[in-house]
């Protein structure tokens, strides 16, 4: 499959080393499929995701990157069809993410996300964590799953199933909640920022299983995360927003930069570097100076009630 795709230096004009599908490929080619993505939130002037187009091969592990704010929890969100898009737009699978509601039902699209701390979320339905449960109760509630899968999810993940889920850590909170998000066998998964509570032992466990999943089940996942440990030889493609544009990406093999240093540094200069254009950009054109939020509230409100914030 990689080798059919069109990868840096592409005619459709795409940022160097983007996967972007040929014609005469089908959309059932990929497990995931996002073609000219604009997306905005309502009343907001600008996109928050614009112009983007990535496919990825079934069996694939891309990591999304970017400083906060540029879109990668929206991006996962489309992906997990939360919200409405054109049908032809964002494909997984070959279905349509948003109008095919079967992808998300059977368990075949699953997504984790940061509300999973206080939420517990099944087939993408969250209901809040009130009850007093026990890890085991929670974990053994959900039906029709394989008990090995079961057993060895509870094994790597160290849960103790006599856990009560009111009175442990958030990292222990978060075992439990990636536990249950894993029991049934997904097919592409969308995980955002789920990593961040557990310590650097069951991070590599986690990692070393989804990956096993990708080689041995052909699932793809899309993992947006800040945390880079031990994260460069897991992946096989990325994905670089700026601004809700993907900057860069394409397969591991093309991340040429890592090759020479470790991923951590490599987004640091590419942050530092998209920060400083931003400044250089405001100082060229005062128009495009943030505006103090003061004058914000004047421009809405009028001078007198002003007073307020003073
Ligand atoms: N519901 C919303 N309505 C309006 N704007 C939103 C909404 N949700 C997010 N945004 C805006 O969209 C932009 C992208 O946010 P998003 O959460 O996707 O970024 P991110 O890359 O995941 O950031 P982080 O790394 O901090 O998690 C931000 O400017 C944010 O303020």
């Amino acid at each position: 499959m990689v080798e059919k795709m069109n990868v840096a230096g592409n005619e459709s004009g795409g940022p160097p080393g983007v996967l972007v599908a040929q014609s005469g490929q089908q959309d059932a080619d990929f497990a995931v499929k996002i073609s000219t993505l604009h997306f905005k939130f309502p009343g907001r002037e600008e996109p928050i995701i614009s112009d983007f187009s990535l496919a990825l091969p079934p069996g694939s592990r891309c990591i999304l990157l970017g400083e906060n704010g540029s879109g990668k929890t929206t991006l996962l969100q489309l992906l997990a069809g939360q919200y409405m898009v054109d049908r032809s737009t964002i494909r997984i699978l070959g279905r349509p993410a948003f109008h095919d509601t079967s992808l998300v039902c059977s368990g075949d699209l699953s997504y984790l996300g940061t509300a999973w701390r206080r939420d517990i979320a099944f087939a993408g339905l969250g209901c809040s964590l009130q009850g007093d449960f026990s890890a085991g109760e929670m974990i053994r509630g959900v039906k029709d799953v394989d008990p090995d899968r079961r057993d060895r999810l509870i094994s790597l993940l160290k849960i103790d199933e006599g856990w009560r889920m009111m009175r442990v850590s958030d990292g222990q909170r978060r075992r439990v909640q990636i536990c249950i998000g894993l029991l049934k066998p997904y097919k592409v998964l969308l995980l955002d920022e789920i990593t961040v509570d557990l310590d650097i032992t069951g991070r590599l466990a986690l990692l070393e299983f989804l990956e096993e999943e990708c080689e041995q089940r052909k699932c793809t996942i899309i993992y947006a995360t800040h945390i880079f440990d031990g994260i460069e030889p897991w992946i096989t493609h990325y994905a670089y927003l700026e601004e809700g544009k993907l900057k860069r990406g394409g397969e591991v093999s093309t991340f040429t930069e890592i090759k020479e240093k470790k991923l951590l540094f490599v987004i640091e200069d590419w942050l530092r570097k998209a920060r400083d254009a931003r400044r250089e950009k405001k100082l060229k054109n005062p128009d495009n100076r943030e505006k103090p939020s003061y004058t914000k509230m004047n421009m809405a409100f009028g001078n007198r009630h002003m007073a307020f914030f003073r």
